[in-house]
């Protein structure tokens, strides 16, 4: 099985990628001031996951990345904060919108392939995914960067959420994964492509057959890059833990139980670190 996959004839047309990358980076081209309307930090201290700047800093020694963030929710639909969603470019909101249903329907076909691997009833990993499950957008802005060989994109991380979507740069390169001790390239594939990411959510709930693998993007002198990343995970009032499908006598489960809610905030804290969430919920 691996971790990560990249899919082609998938079913999104190559216009509506266009058309989110290109108000991706027309917002991220917004002059400062009006990118800082979106802001994730209130009233210059609070930070929040959503909205439109950087990581929050936890700690003086924390590595920051090389990277603009939009961080927008976009499910539950009644919980998505509009004041966050860019109305320049005027098609920003209603692109997201539309390329989110798109890929909903990608995640889906992929959860059945998932459950079909693991021998479990077709809808299995589907089910798990209620109408209060959270579904985030971020969207990635890589500036070029003077010291590549110093700073990364993104430091090594594993994904939290169950099962990632990430529209990839179709000219720049940066992506790597993790195996075996050696980073390997995601090459840049000329036209746009989607590729799939396992999450340590889901690492959880399959009791460590799916693995989230680490990975990180590097950066270079040159060029910017984009990349949408849209995350799926699970209504953070329920628990985290191996679907019960997946335990039997030879196979006890892995790893605690968690409520999701609480497994997120521990993962900020674990990913502000550069460690992963998933190590601490070991049996
Ligand atoms: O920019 C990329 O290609 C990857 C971004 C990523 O890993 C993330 O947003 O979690
Ligand atoms: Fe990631």
């Amino acid at each position: 099985i691996t971790p990560c996959d990249q899919v082609s004839n998938h079913g999104m047309e190559t216009s509506l990628m266009d058309s989110v990358m290109t108000a991706s980076r027309d917002f991220f081209r917004l002059p400062l001031e009006e990118k800082r309307k979106y802001s994730n930090i209130i009233g210059g201290k609070h930070f929040q996951m959503e909205g439109y700047g950087t990581d929050q800093v936890k700690t003086q020694d924390q590595r920051l990345d090389w990277s603009d963030r939009l961080h927008l929710k976009v499910e539950p639909e009644d919980e998505r904060n509009l004041a966050l969603w860019p109305i320049h470019p005027k098609s920003f909101r209603d692109d997201l919108h539309e390329y989110t249903l798109r890929s909903k329907r990608i995640k889906d076909d992929i959860l059945r392939a998932m459950a079909k691997l693991l021998e479990l009833d077709e809808d299995c990993l589907v089910n798990q995914f209620s109408d209060r499950a959270l579904t985030y957008a971020r969207f990635n802005y890589y500036p070029p960067c003077p010291r590549p060989d110093l700073v990364l994109g993104i430091k090594p991380h594993s994904d939290v959420y169950a099962l990632t979507v990430l529209l990839m740069d179709k000219d720049v390169a940066g992506l790597q994964f993790l195996r075996d001790g050696t980073w390997y390239n995601v090459p840049a594939a000329s036209n746009y492509t989607l590729l799939i990411n396992v999450g340590v959510t889901m690492e959880i709930m399959t009791n460590g057959i799916f693995k989230g693998p680490v990975h990180r993007v590097v950066t270079n002198s040159e060029k910017e890059r984009m990349s949408v990343a849209v995350f799926y995970g699970l209504d953070p009032e329920r628990e985290i833990g191996p679907i019960a499908q997946m335990l039997t006598e030879d196979q006890p489960a892995r790893y605690r139980k968690m409520k999701v809610k609480d497994f997120l905030v521990a993962h900020l804290e674990h990913f502000s670190r550069g460690e992963r969430v998933v190590d601490s919920l070991r049996i």
